[in-house]
């Protein structure tokens, strides 16, 4: 419903803590490491709807199931423009991002390219293959260790597997291999952009400060801009050279891209063209590789739950053959461990801050137009968390699932780790089946267990907050081939 700001309405805001004169709430909940547990504890006080001053920026917190259900399907355009963090603006990276432009013409071009050429059905399955080299990789890696009975690092494992999923979807090359520390530094860069790009930035609070970077969080983001650009630049100037020598078309990402024009410069198009590779690359490694390692840990800790799903495997795909992706539909309860995993440790808790493209009334609020220093935010950690919806919610019990219908592609809004409308995420369908592959694949070929150390004092669960929340500490398991398994 469009109709005229009138100044008075600008000050009706949902309720919240009272702000102090120019810092706002900032004192309450700005050096928190966790932003999205205190924002649910405010919510408790405060509803499911509630604000924040935060510097200079008014921040409205939903965190219920509810004002999810109305934001998509009510006012799903409406407010599907983008607070952009001043961290997204180095190098002038928003401009041709995905994920920070606004649902413009460009963004629009953008999306479809993905949409139409890089996650439909038809190029998903062109890539099973590949897709089950990869996990094979992982799976070799796996059994050395288990030869030699030493523990291994999930997370990193699976990032190296994710990476290269992608890279070869996207490059038609591996970048990194088992043997080698390459994926380990990617890694490390995107972990700390994950962190950097979602820490409070007193720039993002204060944007007359952004020139001082006071955090020095621009400085640290440029290096990494650096790094990825020097990997991005060498495909792209490797592919133009080969394509003058004649070679035969990949037909990957890189090609359609290099075939489509972006911006009126040439300088133009490789900027579009790093920024959507960046999108890519940051969006879709950290996100799957800390479903898997989420759900491992959940896993060694309800041994029961482990045990069935060892059984539903062993059942349905048996011990003569590897996991394919086409079992993925005959295993429900590999599913609802997926689930279960993405509804207590959303890989994204905060979906990325949103601002009104038009005067909207939300929730009974005002929300203005383009307004700058407005940030709408959406805690689905908080909505996972939700003791009204979900029974005992903090226990790991994927049946949950298997009793009711409820599915993460945007139509149920109690579970939205992919978010839902216009801006949901795009790699969604590659997520799946690489998330389901990599761990059906995991419990299939080995039984797992903490090393004793962390038997003896329990796994850390604790988490580190970013755009992505991660495991605070790389999970150690040691894995153990599954008796009588024999795979010609
Ligand atoms: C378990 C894995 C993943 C999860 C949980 C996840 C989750 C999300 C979420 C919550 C958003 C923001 C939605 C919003 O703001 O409303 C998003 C956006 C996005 N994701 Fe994913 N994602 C995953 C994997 C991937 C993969 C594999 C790719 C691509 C290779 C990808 C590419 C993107 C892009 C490009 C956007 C920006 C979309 C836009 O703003 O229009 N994601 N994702």
């Amino acid at each position: 419903q469009k109709r005229k700001t009138k100044k008075a309405d600008l000050y009706k805001l949902p309720p919240g803590p009272k702000p102090f004169p120019i810092v706002g709430n900032l004192l309450q909940v700005g050096p928190t490491s966790h932003p999205h547990i205190t924002f649910t504890s405010l919510s408790k006080t405060y509803g499911p709807i509630f604000s924040l001053q935060l510097g200079q920026v008014t921040t409205i917190v939903i965190s219920s199931q509810e004002y999810a259900k109305q934001l998509f399907q009510n006012h799903d355009l409406a407010l599907a423009g983008r607070h952009e963090p001043d961290a997204t603006r180095v190098e002038a990276y928003h401009e041709w991002s995905i994920a920070w432009l606004p649902p413009g013409p460009r963004w629009q071009t953008l999306r479809r390219i993905c949409t139409t050429e890089l996650f439909t059905t038809q190029r998903l399955d062109s890539y099973v293959s590949v897709r089950k080299q990869k996990v094979q990789e992982l799976l070799n890696f796996i059994s050395k260790s288990a030869k030699e009975g030493t523990s291994v690092e999930i997370g990193p494992a699976a990032f190296t597997t994710t990476l290269n999923l992608l890279s070869r979807t996207i490059f038609s090359t591996d970048f990194t291999s088992f043997d080698s520390d390459s994926s380990q530094d990617f890694k490390k860069i995107v972990e700390e952009l994950m962190v950097a790009g979602g820490s409070p930035n007193v720039s993002d609070f204060f944007p007359v400060l952004t020139s001082l970077d006071l955090q020095g969080i621009r400085r640290k983001l440029k290096r990494h801009n650096k790094f990825f650009r020097h990997v991005f630049d060498e495909q792209i100037d490797c592919r133009i050279k080969n394509r003058k020598e004649g070679s035969i078309a990949c037909n990957d990402l890189l090609d359609v891209l290099l075939d489509s024009q972006f911006g009126a410069k040439e300088q133009e198009h490789r900027q579009a063209l790093i920024s959507v590779f960046g999108d890519l690359f940051i969006a879709g490694t950290e996100t799957s590789t800390n479903t898997v390692e989420w759900a491992m840990a959940e896993l060694l800790q309800n041994p029961v739950t482990m045990a069935k799903l060892h059984d539903e495997l062993a059942s349905v795909i048996g011990l003569e053959r590897e996991m394919e992706e086409s079992d993925i539909s005959r295993l429900p309860y590999l599913q609802a461990v997926v689930k279960e995993t993405l509804r207590l440790h959303p890989p994204v808790p905060f979906l990325l801050p949103r601002r009104a493209q038009e005067t909207v009334e939300f929730g009974g609020y005002l929300i203005p137009e383009g307004a700058k220093y407005i940030q709408l935010l959406v805690n689905v950690w908080a909505i996972g968390r939700d003791e009204t919806t979900w029974p005992d919610p903090l226990k790991f019990r994927p049946e949950r699932f298997m009793e009711r219908d409820i599915d993460f592609k945007g139509r149920d809004f109690e579970l939205i780790p992919f978010g839902a409308g216009r801006r949901i995420c795009p790699g969604m369908s590659l997520a799946y089946r690489m998330v389901h592959l990599m761990l059906g694949s995991l419990l299939h070929q080995f039984e797992w267990k903490m090393p004793e150390e962390v038997a003896k004092n329990g796994l850390d669960m604790s988490e580190k907050f970013g755009v992505t929340l991660a495991m605070a500490r790389h999970l150690k398991a040691i894995a153990i081939p599954i008796p009588g398994l024999y795979i010609k």
